[in-house]
């Protein structure tokens, strides 16, 4: 069902109450159908947590820390985007299905709608989570300069559009919850965006010991310097300088923006936070998890 259909706008459909790219609904049999392997590590994320940071992490301690060979595509290209689907460009499932093992995939898919092979294949999944209220300013931002998504409207429009969930990749109190609530029942590691940016060698130790590999404390040193805010910003193959135009208008909003924690502070009315916690409160009832919202 099209929620957004207005002009030229790009619309969102849905799967099983979730609104998503209508590209992606287009194509969801392929989605559903694609083939896991035993040794894929999914990168999940909601939208706007810190992907691209993560993916620049995972592909260096992939590299041990090579840099010349994470310059070898932009990030976008590097790890297929499982519900990618832009024709007549080839679909994220594609691409996976070329990538050789062992494989590195990426999703914001939420959990109940991941495609089952993942779950048989009893793979290695790797969340990231970021507080809620930087993830809404950050995916303002990011609708107003993403021709591929609906035009996010005012301010104040897009705080209810977020709060109630008709964004693209649904609510993200559900997406977190579902994630949160499977962690210990499958193999995943569940990381913060604020506790990256806190103490990025601590939380880049915990990625490199997941994915099985012993890097020793320089290369260490070297990937937390390659993956500042700053260097990644600066960097072509991770800063979506390749990206086109027709997806990504950067003249509009840089796709990295500011990589902080706290900048809800600059967004946020006082009613606007003091609504938030309340719903927060509400959908986050009864879970464990616990958010940094300023550092
Ligand atoms: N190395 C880094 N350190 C901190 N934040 C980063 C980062 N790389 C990307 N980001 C931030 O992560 C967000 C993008 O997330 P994603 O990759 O999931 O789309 C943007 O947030 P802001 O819009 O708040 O700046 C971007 O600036
Ligand atoms: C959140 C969906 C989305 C859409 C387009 C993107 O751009 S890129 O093709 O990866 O550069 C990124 C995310």
């Amino acid at each position: 069902m099209a929620l957004t259909t207005a002009g030229t706008q790009p619309s969102l459909g849905e799967v099983a109450g979730i609104p998503l790219p209508a590209t992606t609904v287009d194509n969801w049999h392929q989605i559903q159908g694609l083939e896991a392997q035993p040794d894929d590590l999914l990168i999940c994320t909601y939208p706007k947590s810190g992907t691209t940071w993560i993916q620049e992490i995972v592909d260096l301690i992939e590299q041990s820390g090579d840099v010349d060979k994470c310059q070898r595509a932009a990030i976008q290209h590097r790890h297929p985007f499982l519900e990618w689907a832009r024709p007549p460009q080839p679909s994220g499932v594609e691409k996976a299905r070329a990538m050789p093992r062992p494989r590195v995939l990426r999703t914001h898919l939420p959990a109940q709608l991941l495609p089952p092979s993942f779950w048989e294949c009893k793979c290695k999944f790797l969340y990231v989570a970021r507080n809620a209220k930087d993830c809404l300013v950050s995916y303002y931002h990011f609708q107003r300069m993403n021709r591929t998504l609906p035009d996010p409207g005012t301010w104040d429009q897009y705080f209810e559009t977020f709060i109630s969930g008709k964004v693209a990749w649904g609510s993200w109190f559900e997406h977190v919850r579902g994630w949160w609530e499977l962690r210990d029942s499958v193999q995943m590691l569940f990381l913060f965006y604020e506790d990256i940016k806190r103490d990025p060698k601590q939380e880049i130790q915990k990625v490199m010991k997941f994915m099985g590999k012993n890097l020793d404390g320089a290369v260490l040193d070297t990937i937390v310097q390659e993956t500042t805010f700053e260097k990644m910003k600066a960097n072509p193959m991770t800063n979506r300088s390749t990206a086109p135009k027709t997806v990504l208008d950067q003249s509009i909003s840089p796709f990295m923006r500011k990589g902080i924690v706290g900048d809800w502070k600059n967004h946020f009315t006082v009613a606007q936070n003091e609504r938030f916690d309340e719903i927060y409160r509400q959908k986050m009832k009864g879970t464990s998890i616990n958010f940094c919202t300023e550092l």
